[in-house]
């Protein structure tokens, strides 16, 4: 038997019954008069209630489906006997039959007529009447009957119970406020009720309970212990509706707000479509177009551009692609296409510039100059030469490059590439990642605007490569002119043309250029500059723009040429200029002091002035001041910075043997120390020592300013000069530098670097250097103020080393040594080198 729950739905069915049940209307709510046995019970036949609990009072329409079921009910109308439903425990059992198959509690009922529905089927009306407790079963068939007694309900009137009418009533005016299914006047209906019996029954009936929850109401005796469950029950009740309504509200406003905005929307475009008005979106949309017709693209730049147009154009304005789109869209629009500047190709005006701007440096201008002079020459050349200018800091490299832009009439822009180690920095982003752009080639052409500028890639030699790609394989394409008219930028996805571009780089050393690169450009190299030149420097364009830049007047202050020099020697100390142009920056920032506080300035800044506004020197030539000394030998470097000197020290002590080399020095060096050493052993018996001499010490070599690493084979002859020093104890010349490579048999070999090693060595005061005699070539480029103080002496074997490093071919040992052979240093007492 199925029926529907609520008393208050259909209430259609409701009245078609109601005239059926009309004639028993009167009757329903009247006990009729059962006949009693002796024991207070009475016997009625059973209509087995599954999915359905029903209340006293509750109308309920229901399909009867069961035979069992039917015949109890044409039972009961027959007879106009009353009718009890049962609950089975397990709903699945087909015919329940033993007072054990029902819960013990049932409900009294009156019944309607029935109705014939399809498939000998039934529906009729019930109403529930009273609780009944369930006694035995009494005849299973052909009707099922059952004794049963109805208890009594004995309620008193307590403030307890007056409390829990209200506070039912109050949740339940709640629930009704939150649930839409139930009637407003539900909650008038339960004010109007006293009986708390009803009151519970009544509410149990109308909210919407789990059958389980239900059944316990109805199973409930004790009208107020029925309240109390009753009101659990609604508590949870209301706190589902609570949350249900909360989050409806939620959808509900944002439902509205759509729906608002869309009005709105809509009427804006009435009024601007009545006003002949264009919205934003579609106003920007036509502008964008406008654009791209008019931008000169290439062709496969304006398919792009197109073809994202009309994505932009089928979208709603609110789509979060818009402004990805719109951001690409852009960078079409920004980068030039086709724009280009004339270039200055005049040779003569060139060369002015470039003279104005910097002094010397030749070699790059002459090589520009040679440029012009071609491209005025056959003007359709298209290959741009891709330059490479080396050298160490401050020599003017990225200042050339700016003025090389000048003298042609180019625009100039510049990308440092220092620590630049993905590869999407060069090429960037593809777009699908969040906030992608072009890569810095790309940016740097939209900065420049055009498509044929000076591009000057900086720090090329510092380009890093990692787990993200190495940017040099991108920078290949970009420099090699056979295919960097096609450049591929992953934002972009539409081929660059990069061909126009004249692209200059700058490094400090070629070492660290992966030769792929090195192999696609011109190397064009910067060597430091000398005393006379950085005077030179300084007094036409340092000094000049320093007064400027500091709010000076030339005629505030002029230096005098030795306080340059003091600045140049004590001050500094670089290949190239920009410190010394900092220097001088604070001797003027001082004076504009002195200046702005109306103070007395002097006219000529004097040599023995500069302490004064400078403090004490930073670097002392100190070399000069050395004596002779035993196991030093002093060796040339080059490193990035420029040349710069490196002392090398000897010790040897009673040992085994033992070789030892420290001051972070790298495997080549180390082997040049092995080498140096083996061709000592094999000159023992000339150095005069004994045959055993070796085994019996031990042999630490230290390069001092252990924190820097060093490597490299031109510390060779260096090596072994110090220790054929330390071993002869024979103290090396003082004033004396040298470089060179050596060979097992003593042979000297060409090393790299020379200019700059030779300026080093000039710079430090040292009057004698030894080179290797193949390395003369290099020395054609020096300046004259050097070969002139600097005694350069071509070695090719070391022999001729000896001889100009000890003053004699044939350094011996002194047969009893004016010395003892050092002890071991013992820790916390090491050697002291005197
Ligand atoms: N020959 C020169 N004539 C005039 N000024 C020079 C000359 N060489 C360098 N300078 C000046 O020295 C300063 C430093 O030069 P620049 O910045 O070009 O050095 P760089 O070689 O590019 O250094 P880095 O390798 O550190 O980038 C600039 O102000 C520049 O004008």
């Amino acid at each position: 038997m199925g029926s529907n729950n609520n008393w208050f739905d259909d209430k259609d069915l409701i009245a078609d019954f109601t005239s059926n049940i009309n004639q028993r209307t009167e009757e329903l709510f009247r006990i009729p008069d059962m006949e009693l046995d002796e024991d207070g019970c009475f016997i009625a036949p059973v209509v087995v209630l599954r999915e359905n609990v029903v209340f006293p009072r509750m109308i309920s329409p229901v399909f009867v489906g069961q035979k069992q079921n039917l015949e109890s009910i044409r039972f009961g109308l027959e007879n106009d006997q009353t009718v009890i439903t049962l609950i089975p425990k397990d709903e699945e059992k087909e015919n329940p039959v033993r007072k054990t198959d029902f819960y013990p509690i049932g409900l009294e009922i009156a019944v309607g007529r029935l109705v014939n529905l399809p498939e000998d089927h039934f529906s009729t009306l019930i109403q529930g009447r009273r609780r009944v407790i369930l006694m035995g079963i009494v005849q299973k068939k052909p009707v099922l009957m059952a004794k049963v007694y109805v208890p009594e309900e004995t309620v008193e009137e307590t403030r307890i119970l007056t409390a829990l009418m209200r506070t039912t009533r109050n949740l339940f005016e709640k629930c009704v406020q939150l649930d839409r299914k139930l009637p407003d006047e539900a909650h008038a209906y339960s004010t109007t009720i006293t009986d708390p019996s009803w009151l519970a029954d009544m509410i149990a009936t109308t909210i919407s309970l789990p059958t389980e929850q239900r059944r316990e109401i109805l199973f409930e005796l004790n009208p107020t212990k029925r309240l109390k469950l009753l009101n659990q029950f609604l508590a949870q009740e209301l706190d589902v509706l609570e949350l249900g309504n909360e989050i409806s509200t939620k959808v509900q406003n944002e439902v509205d707000k759509n729906q608002r905005e869309f009005y709105l929307r809509e009427q804006l475009k009435a009024i601007q479509a009545e006003l002949d008005e264009e919205d934003v979106f579609t106003r920007e949309l036509s502008d964008l177009k406008k654009k791209i017709d008019e931008a000169s693209f290439s062709d496969e730049a304006r398919n792009a551009a197109i073809k994202e147009f009309e994505r932009l154009n089928q979208m709603p304005p609110m789509s979060p692609e818009v402004s990805v789109i719109r951001g690409y869209i852009d960078w079409l629009l920004d980068l030039p296409w086709t724009v280009a500047t004339e270039d200055n190709l005049n040779v003569l005006h060139a060369s002015d510039v470039l003279d104005q701007n910097h002094y010397g440096l030749t070699k790059a201008k002459d090589r520009i100059l040679e440029y012009i002079a071609i491209r005025s020459l056959k003007p359709k050349k298209e290959k741009q030469p891709i330059l490479c200018f080396i050298g160490p800091p401050g020599t003017g490299k990225t200042s050339i490059g700016r003025s090389i832009a000048e003298a042609l009439g180019k625009k100039f822009v510049r990308v440092s590439l220092g620590g630049v180690r993905d590869e999407a920095e060069i090429r960037g982003h593809r777009r699908t990642y969040v906030g992608s752009m072009p890569g810095r080639i790309l940016q740097t052409m939209k900065k420049a605007g055009t498509i044929n500028p000076l591009f000057m890639l900086d720090e090329i030699d510092k380009l890093g490569n990692d787990y993200r790609g190495d940017p040099s394989s991108a920078l290949l394409e970009v420099l090699d002119p056979e295919q960097n008219d096609k450049f591929s930028d992953h934002y972009l996805e539409v081929d660059y043309d990069l061909s126009h571009v004249m692209f200059i780089t700058t490094a400090n050393s070629a070492d660290s250029i992966p030769d792929a690169l090195l192999d696609r450009m011109e190397i064009i190299e910067f060597p430091g500059y000398v005393e006379e030149e950085k005077l030179t420097i300084a007094n036409k364009y340092l000094i000049s723009r320093q007064i400027d830049e500091n709010g000076l007047e030339p005629a505030d202050i002029s230096f005098d040429e030795g306080t340059i020099k003091k600045l140049i020697r004590e001050y500094t100390y670089e290949a190239g200029v920009r410190n010394l142009e900092r220097e001088i920056g604070k001797v003027c920032r001082k004076i504009a002091r002195l200046k702005a506080e109306g103070k007395n300035i002097p006219a000529i800044i004097h040599e023995n002035d500069l302490e004064e506004f400078m403090g004490p020197p930073n670097f002392f030539q100190s070399e000069t001041e050395k004596k002779d000394e035993i196991g030093v030998a002093t060796g040339l470097a080059w490193t990035a910075n420029g040349g710069d000197i490196t002392t090398i020290e000897v010790l040897t002590f009673e040992g085994k043997g033992n070789l030892q080399i420290t001051g972070q020095i790298g495997d080549v060096m180390q082997e040049s120390a092995q080498a140096a050493l083996s061709f000592i052993k094999s000159k023992a018996k000339q150095l005069n020592l004994k045959n055993d001499f070796f085994e019996k010490i031990d042999i630490h070599v230290h390069v001092p300013e252990g924190a820097v690493p060093k490597d490299g084979p031109s510390a060779g002859i260096t090596l072994a000069v110090a220790l054929i020093s330390a071993v002869t104890e024979i103290p090396v010349k003082k004033d004396i530098a040298m470089t060179g490579e050596i060979t097992l048999r003593g042979h000297v070999l060409p090393v790299g670097g020379i200019r700059e090693k030779v300026l080093a060595a000039n710079r430090i005061g040292i009057k004698t250097i030894l080179i290797p005699e193949k390395n003369i070539k290099d020395l054609v480029e020096l300046p004259e103020q050097v070969r002139n103080v600097l005694e350069i002496i071509p070695v090719n074997h070391m022999d001729q080393v000896i001889f100009h490093t000890f003053g004699t071919e044939t350094p011996k040992r002194k047969e009893s040594p004016t010395r003892e052979t050092k002890k071991k240093p013992e820790k916390g007492n090491e050697p002291v080198l005197n």
